[in-house]
């Protein structure tokens, strides 16, 4: 059985040809190599080099082999020979797995086949070694680009007799057996073969012509030019590859003759061609074909050396790039800890942590300070990559972030407290009331305890901004968070510490946010709160709220009790009704109704001009905003209970006003520098207020330097400011000398905002009266209703449908919930009987569908407090009398025609007022709360407060008896 291994690559041998003359082929590329005696190569991971010998013919050494065992080395090398054909007819033919063996190149392979093995020590022996090394072919199918596994070689060494001679391409070389060690067996090509006929089967020796290169002349051009092209591409990939470099200088050291057919099948073997295209070199007798192919595959060499480069040079700068940060960072590393700025990781974070508690110790509560210690020595213990380790970390973070006994220097100034709510806020006396008491309480008992203050009220009357104003004049810090539709209770008392990305509650936030303990926590939208899908907030906020237990709040995620009793909480709300009872029990609940007309005057001159006057960087002389216009815009504009719309309004109005100024520079600049192109110069001033100034400064030296107004010119660009011709500005001109020059100054001076003209700043006014009836007819009559947005006036409306006999029904519609749907039939029942008592002959109740209307249909309306409003509607249907003018009333009635008590008496008023009615109804029960109100809500009313409904049919229908 034949077992070859053939080495991976063929290397250049050192063969002195028989007739050597130095070829000017050889000099081009001796040039190339360094004057080195002895090289080595490395080439398919084993050295080789070659010598030369006394005797003029070369040796092939394995140095891997010589270093091993150099005297059997020496002792097997035999001296080449140049044998001859006839000499050779048949010989033993050498499989070669990987590529052919090339003249003048030497090969090593293994021979695993003891009795090939055998065979060739023995011809070596009788002086006649050489043998046929010819390349095998692939399997039919297999791809020669495919590098095949060690397997299918192994399969290839068990080839032998005709298998192993019909795959052997038929063109092979004349090898000389140079050395045997071992298996290992060096081969020297000589001449190329062709295999005519097998002779025998084990081991395969078969018949060989030896074949000669085509003739060719060796001055002709093209043989020259191709030759000259392979050796130039030969130099370039020398210049770039140092393996090729190697490969040439050992070869041209050694050989004399270069000749063209030498130099075609050193670039083939050279080149990292695959083995077809070596073969196909190998069988290719004509020297120009030849040459052509080895261009080829030089060339091709010469495309992979180029991207083999760049390739080397981008890893090259990577890894230096990286190795450079590496080095600079682990230098550093090492200064900084011998310069003690930094030690390691843990040993920094548990310094940072104790630096951070470490002032704060005194204060901090003993229990807080033991859960520190023990999760600081817990640190030092566990790997830092670990998961817990992390864990612990952020825990200690906040832990000692928090400002544990830290507390801010409460302001117990009375009279400094008022005057900070009064810059603020206009009003909302009862709310400052409360501030102070608490200011004085503290001030009594050197310490203010947190309380909970709710402040109610509907949107934009203040709430939130007198949150913050109270904050300051208390001196505490301010920190906001709403509960408007949460519903995690994590949200507020946190997650375990366990769960991936816990959080403390927005309380632990808010202190270590603030960094004292006794910050005012204003909780936005308490009325809003979520229903919960994970506990129920309200509860949470009930502990967190609560004072006699928010001194030890248990965070989830902090586990040790904190103490918020130094807090103090202020809630807003819109309907107090929506606030869960036990919460409300606990807050103390001030109410903020809305602002009348007058208040809202106030607000807008005092307040809200000023700070969007400000925020638009407006001078004040720049604009002047009429009372009448003010009064337009609150009037027919925003009449709602809150401000905030009127401020908007006020924002849209300064914003037109700062457009305007702007365009108007703008084109008194365009102007000026139109009419002066001559030597005179224009200068734009816009200082930081937005005022405009336009500069002209004239070269002519004018006398004395006394501005002297020159004149005034009102101006008005419709076009250009997108207003009305009716808005007056005017623009004033100055005109100065500074420096011997004279400086004309324009400027705007001022934009009046009036009556007239807020229609261009705000538009057509949006709102329609409440008020759709001049004088009610029959069956109408006016209430009044309170809404969360403020109180509002409401008409009842009654129609009959179709009277006949037992007819008597009542139809309701007006989105009316249950309540108020009970109401009415409550006022049928009273009417009926009333009408009964009054005019027993009338059955209009019993023989006439009616039908009980309250606009607006789309907005959903309920409470008792329309019952009396309903009565009089039907019985001023029934009695075809309408009510008297300006009236509205409002009252729950029972069946027996008592008034009870209602809600919303300032909104009420107020709302009465806005639609100009003269006179009100309301129950003697909600006296007290009319008292109450400011001189300036209840003028101008006529207000009756009853007990009974007849009191009220008879200021309705102004009966005489009453
Ligand atoms: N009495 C007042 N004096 C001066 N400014 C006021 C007064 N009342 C309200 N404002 C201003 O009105 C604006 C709206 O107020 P804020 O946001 O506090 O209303 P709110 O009652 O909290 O409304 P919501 O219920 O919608 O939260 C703020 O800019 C505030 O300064």
């Amino acid at each position: 059985m034949l077992k070859l291994i053939a080495s991976s690559r063929i290397h250049p041998t050192v063969l002195r040809p028989a007739h050597d003359s130095a070829s000017p082929l050889l000099r081009v590329l001796a040039s190339l190599g360094g004057g080195l005696s002895r090289r080595s190569t490395n080439v398919g991971g084993r050295h080789f080099f070659c010598s030369d010998s006394s005797d003029g013919s070369d040796q092939v050494v394995d140095a891997g082999v010589k270093a091993a065992d150099d005297s059997q080395s020496k002792a097997s090398a035999i001296v080449p020979t140049y044998p001859r054909p006839e000499d050779y007819l048949t010989v033993l033919a050498l499989p070669l797995i990987h590529r052919p063996l090339f003249p003048g190149f030497y090969m090593p392979i293994y021979v695993k086949d003891a009795k090939l093995l055998a065979a060739l020590q023995e011809s070596r022996e009788r002086q006649a070694p050489y043998a046929g090394a010819f390349l095998l072919k692939d399997e039919p199918e297999a791809d020669p680009s495919v590098v095949s596994s060690t397997d299918t070689e192994k399969s290839v060494y068990d080839l032998k007799g005709k298998e192993l001679f019909n795959r052997l391409h038929e063109v092979g070389t004349l090898a000389q057996i140079s050395s045997i060690h071992g298996d290992q067996v060096i081969l020297i090509g000589h001449r190329r073969l062709r295999i005519t006929e097998m002779v025998t089967e084990d081991p395969l020796t078969v018949k060989v012509d030896h074949l000669k290169d085509k003739a060719y002349n060796k001055d002709d051009d093209i043989i020259k030019a191709t030759s000259f092209e392979v050796i130039s591409t030969l130099r370039d990939v020398l210049k770039t590859s140092s393996l090729w470099r190697d490969h040439v200088q050992t070869y041209t050291k050694h050989i004399g003759d270069f000749t063209y057919p030498r130099l075609a099948d050193f670039g083939a073997a050279i080149s990292g061609a695959n083995k077809l295209q070596c073969q196909q070199v190998l069988e290719e007798l004509d020297v120009y074909k030849r040459l052509k192919l080895t261009l080829e595959l030089v060339k091709k060499e010469m495309e992979i050396s180029k991207i083999q480069e760049s390739i080397a040079k981008a890893i090259e700068e990577k890894i230096s790039g990286e190795q450079r940060r590496y080095l600079l960072n682990e230098q550093l590393k090492a200064i900084k800890k011998e310069l003690g700025l930094e030690t390691d990781d843990k040993t920094a974070l548990t310094g940072k942590f104790r630096e951070r508690i470490e002032p704060k110790r005194e204060k901090c509560p003993p229990h807080i300070l033991q859960v520190i210690d023990e999760e600081l020595a817990k640190l030092q213990l566990l790997e830092a990559s670990s998961s817990e380790f992390s864990v612990t970390r952020n825990y200690l973070d906040w832990l000692t972030a928090l400002p544990w006994g830290e507390y801010s220097d409460e302001n117990f100034d009375v009279t400094r407290a008022q005057n900070i709510l009064d810059e603020d806020h206009y009003g909302l006396t009862d709310v400052k009331e409360r501030i102070l008491e608490f200011i004085a309480v503290g001030k009594l008992r050197g310490i203010s305890q947190g309380k909970i203050i709710c402040l109610s009220g509907p949107p934009g009357v203040g709430k939130t901004s007198i949150g913050r104003s109270i904050a300051r004049a208390l001196n505490r810090k301010f920190f906001r968070f709403s509960v408007g539709g949460l519903a995690d209770v994590a949200e507020i008392k946190g997650h375990r510490r366990t769960y991936i990305g816990a959080m403390p509650g927005k309380m632990v936030q808010c202190l270590k946010n603030v960094g004292t303990a006794n910050p005012l926590v204003l909780i936005d939208e308490i009325d809003k709160l979520g229903r919960g899908h994970a506990g129920d907030p309200a509860s949470a906020l009930l502990e967190l709220l609560d004072p006699e237990q928010n001194a030890n709040f248990l965070d989830h995620y902090l586990d040790v009790p904190i103490d918020l009793s130094k807090v103090l909480f202020v809630c807003t709300a819109n309907v107090v009704e929506m606030i869960p009872n036990p919460l409300l029990d606990r807050m103390e609940v001030v109410a903020i109704a809305g602002y009348i007309t007058d208040e809202k005057m106030h607000i807008a001159r005092d307040y809200l001009e000023k700070t969007t006057r400000e925020a638009c960087g407006i001078k004040p002389e720049q604009v002047e905003v009429t009372d009448a216009a003010l009064l337009a815009l609150i009037e027919n504009y925003c009449r709602e209970a809150g401000v905030r719309n009127l401020q908007k309004h006020i924002e849209k109005i300064y914003r037109k006003i700062a457009l305007q100024l702007v365009r108007q520079g703008e084109m008194i600049e365009a102007t000026d520098s139109a009419q002066s192109m001559e030597p005179t110069k224009d200068k734009v001033d816009s200082d930081e207020l937005g005022q405009n100034t336009v500069r002209k400064e004239n070269s002519e030296l004018v006398e004395g330097s006394n501005p002297e107004k020159v004149g005034k010119t009102c101006d008005v660009d419709k076009e250009q400011t997108n207003l009305s011709s009716d808005q007056s500005q005017c623009i004033e001109v100055v005109k100065e000398s500074v420096d011997g020059k004279e400086i004309e100054t324009k400027t705007i001076e001022k934009v009046l905002v009036d009556k007239s003209n807020l229609a261009d700043f705000v538009g057509k006014p949006v709102f329609h009266a409440e008020r759709i009836y001049d004088q009610t007819p029959v069956g109408v009559v006016m209430g009044l209703a309170w809404t969360a947005m403020g109180g509002s006036t409401l008409y009842i409306e009654t129609t009959i449908i179709e009277e006949g006999e037992g007819k008597g029904a009542l139809n309701l519609t007006g989105q009316l919930g249950d309540v108020m749907k009970e109401s009415a039939q409550i006022a049928h029942t009273v009417a009926r009987a009333i009408l009964m008592e009054r005019e027993p002959k009338n059955l209009f109740f019993a023989n006439s569908k009616l039908h009980l209307h309250v606009p607006a249909g789309a907005t959903p309306k309920d409470g008792p407090s329309a019952g009396c409003t309903m009565t009089t509607s039907l019985l001023s249907l029934a009695m075809k009398k309408p009510v008297k003018k300006d009236l509205a009333m409002t009252g729950e009635v029972t069946l027996t025609g008592k008034i009870l008590p209602i809600g919303g008496v300032k909104e009420k008023s107020i709302a009465a007022r806005r639609s100009e009615v003269k006179t009100i109804i309301f129950p003697s029960a909600n006296r007290r709360d009319f008292d109450e109100l400011a001189p300036n809500v209840k003028e101008g009313l006529d207000v009756h407060f009853v007990d009974d409904y007849m009191q009220i049919f008879y200021l309705a229908f102004g009966d005489e008896q009453s």
